[in-house]
């Protein structure tokens, strides 16, 4: 890793670097005090199917995919099950601040069933389908691994509990995602306007991918200060030029610990200088969510019995957040993402 990495702005936060290989009680006690306190850490890919050679496969596809022109995208433009293309400001993040739409570009896949999204994709997209459906089983083994490991920091009895409530069918989505350069002449003001807007994460867990030289990712912390979160953390040590897998808590798993598991607030901003600023971004997210019909009341685990929870303390943030709890995982869903796109809350035909 070159210096220039490592050099990271002074507010830059420092989560912890989770190696998952040897799943015990120390690595879910860890992974649970960081869930706790910053929503927000990073898993050491050393242990995870993700090598090198796959990350950076599945990130030229993507650039790939999003060279195309617009109207071949257009075809496959998203649906009301949240699947396809959105275009550049196609979607606002949090509309509740933002004066226009994010300045980036979105391809969602729905869960893989037998092997494929169940949906349109692009040419580009089905000839590389096997490269696709490698990609999203390692991601959907992470999570289930993190779930895991969460049950287990927070002893509950069944250590599968919430993997095993993580079937199908659920709003599972693999999404890659470009964030176009500022040009010169653009009427985007990088004081005002965003890459992605401030949101919480709808699901349980996701999973982020990352390019080395293509930071932006701010999180909001609890001094109510944003707060950079850097590509590559201090101190990690690697034998490649792969960076850890950053992993954010969601929206469902805070409501099944009520509160306890921090879904943090976060954004994409532009680079400060006007150089990168002008560069593309690339990521790639994984969306974990429960089974549809799963039912968000708190867990039995007796540390989360014995939280109590922040009266003022709101769980999520952006478009769709209901003042009151939703009672499944589909439904939550459908209100974040009736706000997000204007959508209206109701399964529909891919
Ligand atoms: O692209 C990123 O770095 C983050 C994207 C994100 O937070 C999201 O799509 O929910
Ligand atoms: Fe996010």
């Amino acid at each position: 890793m070159g210096s220039s990495q490592q050099q990271n702005a002074p507010s830059a936060i420092q989560l912890p670097i989770i190696d998952i290989s040897n799943p015990d009680t120390t690595v879910g006690a860890q992974m649970l005090e960081a869930a706790r306190e910053f929503g927000f850490l990073y898993i050491d890919p050393k242990g995870t199917e993700f090598t090198e050679d796959l990350v950076v496969r599945q990130f030229e596809l993507s650039r790939q995919l999003f060279s195309l022109p617009d109207s071949d995208k257009e075809k496959c433009r998203i649906n009301r099950s949240n699947r396809g293309w959105t275009g550049m400001g196609g979607e606002t993040l949090d509309p509740r601040t933002q004066r226009r739409g994010d300045l980036k570009e979105a391809f969602n896949m729905g869960e893989f069933i037998n092997g494929r999204p169940e949906q349109p994709l692009p040419d580009l997209l089905e000839r590389n389908i096997e490269l696709l459906l490698e990609f999203e089983a390692s991601c959907r083994k992470v999570s289930a691994q993190i779930l895991d490991l969460l049950g287990l920091g927070l002893q509950i009895e069944d250590a599968q509990f919430f993997s095993s409530r993580h079937t199908q069918p659920s709003g599972c989505i693999f999404r890659l995602l470009h964030y176009s350069p500022l040009a010169q002449d653009s009427d985007y003001d990088p004081g005002v306007d965003i890459r992605a807007g401030a949101h919480s994460d709808y699901g349980s867990v996701t999973l982020l991918f990352q390019r080395p030289s293509q930071p932006g990712l701010e999180i909001r912390t609890s001094d109510d200060t944003w707060a950079p979160v850097p590509v590559f953390p201090e101190g990690y040590e690697s034998s490649t030029t792969l960076p850890p897998i950053l992993v954010n808590i969601g929206d469902l798993l805070s409501y099944w610990t009520n509160g306890l598991l921090k879904s943090t607030v976060h954004r994409v901003v532009f680079p400060k200088d006007s150089q990168s600023a002008g560069e593309d971004r690339y990521s790639i997210a994984y969306f974990c969510h429960p089974a549809d019909q799963v039912e968000l009341i708190p867990v039995p685990s007796r540390i989360v019995a014995e939280h109590v929870p922040d009266q003022n303390a709101e769980i999520g943030y952006g478009g769709g957040t209901p003042s009151q709890r939703a009672l499944t995982a589909q439904q939550h869903l459908f209100k974040r993402l009736e706000a997000t796109y204007g959508f209206r809350g109701e399964a529909s035909a891919v």
